[in-house]
């Protein structure tokens, strides 16, 4: 299986390939300059995560590395509301792509143990999940330094494998 997982700089994409690799947390994390590329086992499943960085500079090339994928994994720092118009317009835009079409999307609204994040509902609304069609989409509000979730995105993404094959 493999994954992209994209997203505006510091929503927590590297914290969350840590936590589903080692279900480690660390503060002070480097920027992702281009990419990484990871593999993780979990049970029977080795899943192949691109790691993409989130800056503007970067952003022109997550198309390239999220075609093919099995699912598109895109990380919102659900604290941060001020980027959230930013993020909706980049994961839009992302989704207009030909090559792209029909690729599921996993939407991480992540941080929610800082009590600035919004709720599901409202990180929904404002990034326009709803007007999103022809592909599945599903939400789910994480936090890689508490763990919150973490499992339940694991599960979603194996049995996700399983249904594409
Ligand atoms: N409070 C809180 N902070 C988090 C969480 N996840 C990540 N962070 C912090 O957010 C900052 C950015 O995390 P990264 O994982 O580097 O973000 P990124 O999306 O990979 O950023 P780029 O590589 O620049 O695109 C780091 O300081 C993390 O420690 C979380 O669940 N809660
Ligand atoms: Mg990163």
């Amino acid at each position: 299986m493999e994954l992209s997982l994209v997203g505006l700089q510091s929503a927590g994409k590297t914290s969350l390939v840590h936590a589903i690799a080692t279900g480690g947390y660390s503060e002070d994390m480097i920027p992702t300059v281009g990419f990484n590329m990871r593999k993780v086992t979990k049970g029977n499943v080795t899943i192949k995560l691109w790691d993409l960085g989130g800056q503007r500079r970067f952003r022109g090339m997550w198309e390239r590395y999220c075609r093919g994928v099995s699912t598109i994994v895109y990380v919102v720092d659900a604290a941060d509301r001020d980027s959230i118009p930013i993020s909706r317009s980049e994961l839009h835009d992302l989704l207009t792509k030909p090559t792209l079409s029909g690729i599921p999307v996993l939407v991480l609204g992540n941080k929610i143990d800082k009590s600035e994040a919004i709720s599901k509902q409202a990180l929904m609304d404002q990034l326009g999940l709803e007007s999103i069609s022809e592909r599945e989409v599903c939400c789910y509000m994480i936090s890689c330094k508490d763990s919150v979730n973490i499992d339940a995105v694991i599960d979603w993404l194996i049995k996700h494998s399983r249904t594409v094959k």
